[in-house]
């Protein structure tokens, strides 16, 4: 292996390129560490998101440049810092991500919830806020009914710890049903409350439950902090998407990048046959049409529903399931697609 050496390795590295950010490693500053002892040399990489749906990818590149100098032993090392614009949204959070969806009912608190859970299960670190005050639902998916939110030293709301995501939710403050009579204004203080005096910490990922629609609390969010980037939940119905255009518009109109689209219920599994009850590609082609991202399809399936009432998202209760994958597959398409906008239009800290 003569001639290798750290400066040789890190001039092989910069011939990989990101597969989604389209620059050479070393200029991207992902490369954290190279050592060459003797034989052995040890690279670690310093991922954009510890949700990379890529690392296979970037690992065999790593490895097949630096073959062609003549490594033979090599280490590949991965860590994750999610990259966060310069100015935070909020104290210690670098991203928010608002989930929405033309029409309820189409899933959108589902996908939520296990956006959230896989985005942990892969180490980053997570919060979930139910956004939806009017029919809150993520009391619900994680089985927290009984519980009460408490304040902190500092009168701050201290969310609710599950599943390694921090969830705050009107269902743990008020009783169900007395949220029904709030309107605008009042909302608008109970989200800012819900933003600005929650006990936090660092957080990579908050994740907002939008109610279904296009309304006040939209608005208020897009006032209230600096959202990255808004993901759309529809089903492949015809309805469904004529709604969905609806909040894509809302999301323009308020200026919320928008990251992508989910489409959720989008076939059912039957002998390992896929079938399209609600016709097929819907979501995909409006994702082609506003020149977004197709995030992913959720099949339909008991299991889904099932881990909701129960209060354990699927991702947890039956992660090796395809709708488990699924949803997994979609929260790291959705990290990369943040890393992506993240770099394109944000300057870096
Ligand atoms: N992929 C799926 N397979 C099976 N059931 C699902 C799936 N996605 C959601 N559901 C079920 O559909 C119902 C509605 O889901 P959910 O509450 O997430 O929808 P929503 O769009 O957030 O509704 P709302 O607008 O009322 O808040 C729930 O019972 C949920 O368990």
């Amino acid at each position: 292996m003569s001639g290798v050496n750290e400066a040789s390795v890190l001039e092989a590295l910069k011939t990989v390129n990101d597969p989604e950010l389209h620059k050479d490693l070393v200029s991207l500053g992902m490369v954290e560490k190279v050592t060459v002892e003797g034989e052995k040399v040890g690279v670690k990489i310093n991922l954009t998101t510890p949700a990379c749906p890529l690392k296979g990818q970037i690992e065999a590149d790593v490895r097949a440049a630096l073959a062609r100098i003549g490594v033979k032993e090599l280490e590949v090392h991965f860590g994750a810092t999610v990259r966060a614009p310069q100015n935070l949204p909020l104290p210690g959070i670098k991203h928010v991500v608002a989930v929405a969806s033309g029409k309820g009912g189409v899933g959108k608190s589902t996908v939520a919830a296990n956006l959230a859970v896989a985005l942990a299960q892969e180490g980053a670190s997570v919060g979930l806020l139910d956004a939806d005050i009017y029919g809150p639902s993520q009391a619900q998916m994680f089985g927290t009914q009984a519980e009460k939110l408490r304040a902190d030293e500092q009168k701050r709301i201290v969310p609710l710890e599950r599943y390694g995501i921090k969830l705050v939710t009107i269902a743990n403050i008020v009783p169900a049903g007395q949220a029904m009579v709030w309107r605008g204004p009042i909302l608008h203080g109970t989200l800012k409350q819900f933003l600005h005096e929650v006990a936090w910490g660092d957080l990579d990922y908050l994740i907002v439950d939008m109610p279904p629609g296009t309304g006040d609390v939209q608005l208020s969010l897009a006032q209230l902090t600096k959202v990255s980037g808004g993901v759309i939940v529809t089903t492949p119905q015809d309805v469904a998407r004529i709604d969905a255009e609806r909040a894509v518009d809302m999301f323009k109109r308020v200026q919320v990048p928008l990251l992508g689209i989910v489409e959720n219920m989008s076939y059912f599994e039957q002998g390992g046959q896929r079938v399209h009850i609600f016709g097929q590609g819907g979501g995909r082609r409006m994702a082609e049409a506003y020149k977004t991202a197709f995030l992913g399809e959720i099949p339909i399936a008991v299991a889904v529903r099932e881990a909701g009432d129960a209060g354990v998202p699927v991702v947890l209760s039956a992660p090796n399931s395809p709708e488990a994958q699924a949803l997994r597959q979609t929260a790291r398409a959705l990290a990369a697609q943040l890393s992506v906008q993240s770099y394109m239009l944000l300057p870096m800290a």
